[in-house]
Order: structure tokens, then sequence, then C-alpha cells
């Protein structure tokens, strides 16, 4: 029996499944208000997200992408981000269009699915299960869950020996740089989505091996792609 090529699909959560900047930088703002500092446009959150929370707090908090708070500053830029996006988490945050069909149609054909995101699990979890997309994972990994995130391969290895395949039979779907080099260092096969928060650059420049226009068509070249 041939095995299909890809038996898993590895979806990134942030800017991939859920569209959560208005909540993110809604937290973001709301720390730094606490701090005495002014509000950031919303365009300017949008290049900050996609390394995890961590990064995030340290680029709202100097607004520069190479930020370094001071330890202090730091510490209480992070308590006061965790208490207001806890409070924040669901209000605007929606999955884009395509995602539940897109999902439902590789469920259905039998391609097993995973969540790896560089969020931290106090978020990720409630998430998935507010918007009704924690079903259709068997496998979520947070920015928090093992040693490493993404752009590391680690997230994308450990999902391969959960599902007991080989990297070559799992893809990488998301919307920025660090899940194109998770994928291609894992050696899965990776796919881009054009919307999202890549931090710049337009999106055949991050060097998936495919883009699509989202979930829908992310299924269909799935399960056009055939057998070995
Ligand atoms: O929390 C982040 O930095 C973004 O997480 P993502 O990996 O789901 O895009
Ligand atoms: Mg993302």
């Amino acid at each position: 029996m041939t095995l299909p090529r890809i038996q898993v699909v590895a979806l990134d959560l942030d800017g991939t499944l859920l569209d959560t900047l208005t909540d993110l930088a809604g937290a973001a703002n709301a720390m730094r208000q606490q701090l005495g500092l002014p509000p950031l446009p919303l365009e300017r959150v949008k290049t900050y997200v996609g390394d995890g929370m961590a990064s995030l707090v340290k680029r709202t908090l100097t607004d520069q992408r190479d930020g370094e708070p001071t330890p202090g500053l730091f510490e209480q830029g992070l308590e006061g981000f965790k208490r207001c996006y806890d409070q924040l988490l669901h209000d605007a945050t929606r999955a884009y269009p395509d995602v539940e069909a897109g999902l439902q149609q590789m469920q259905a054909a039998g391609l097993r699915l995973a969540c790896i995101t560089n969020k931290p699990k106090r978020f990720t979890e409630p998430l998935l299960a507010s918007t009704g997309l924690a079903p259709f994972f068997e496998l979520i990994l947070s920015g928090d869950s093992l040693a490493e995130k993404k752009p590391h391969p680690m997230p994308l290895l450990h999902a391969c020996e959960f599902f007991k395949v080989q990297p070559a039979h799992m893809a990488m779907i998301g919307d920025s740089i660090n899940d194109i080099l998770a994928a291609k260092q894992a050696g899965c096969l990776s796919i881009a989505v054009p919307y999202g928060y890549r931090h710049a650059g337009p999106v055949e420049a991050l060097g998936a091996d495919h883009v699509v226009a989202g979930l829908v068509e992310a299924a269909d070249l799935l399960l056009n792609m055939g057998s070995h």
C-alpha cells in the first residue's frame, strides 16, 4: 500500500487560524497605559507578534523590535500584559474565513491535525476551546510546552514522534517566517498563508514550499498531492 505523502498537518495559531491582533494590541496598550506610556497603533503591534509573549511584551514596552527593557520594567510589563490579555482574550478574536471548512476537509480526508503555536498555553487552550476549534486537534503544542519554540524544529519533531510519522509526511501551515524556518529545519513540507502577521516583506519572501490563499486551498493542495 502506498502511503499518502502528507499524513499530519500542523497549523500555527495567531495569524493563521485566529485573528488575535486586536486583543493582543488591546492588552499591550492596557499594559502600556498602566505604566504611563501612550498607545501603539495596531499596525505597529502587528509587526511585533510571532515570537511569543516575552518578545511581544519587550517590543511593545520599548516600541522597538530588538528592544530590551530593564528587568524591573519587563517584569512589571509581563504581569500587566498577562492580566490584561486574560481579560481581553476572546473579545475580538475570530477564526479567519475558511478555517473551519479547511480543517473539516482535512479531517474528513483522514489527515491528523496538530496546532503548534508560540503563544503560551494559558492563552492557547481557552482560545481554541472558545472558538470551537479544539476538537480538531489531537495535539496542541504552545510556546511554553517544550524547551524550544518555533523557529526551532523541536515542536515539529515532537509532533512527528507523537503521530509516529517521518517529517516528510507532515506539513506545517503558518503565516510567519518562524513557521517556515521550523518546517524546513524539521524536514517538513512548508505552506504559507498571505494574511496574518509577517513583520516585513511579501509572503513569497518567506520561502515556503507553497503559498495558499487560505485553509480550503491548503486542503485542496494536500488532498491533490497524492501518493509517493
Ligand atoms: O504568540 C505569538 O507570538 C504568536 O504565536 P503563533 O506561533 O501562533 O503565531
Ligand atoms: Mg503566526
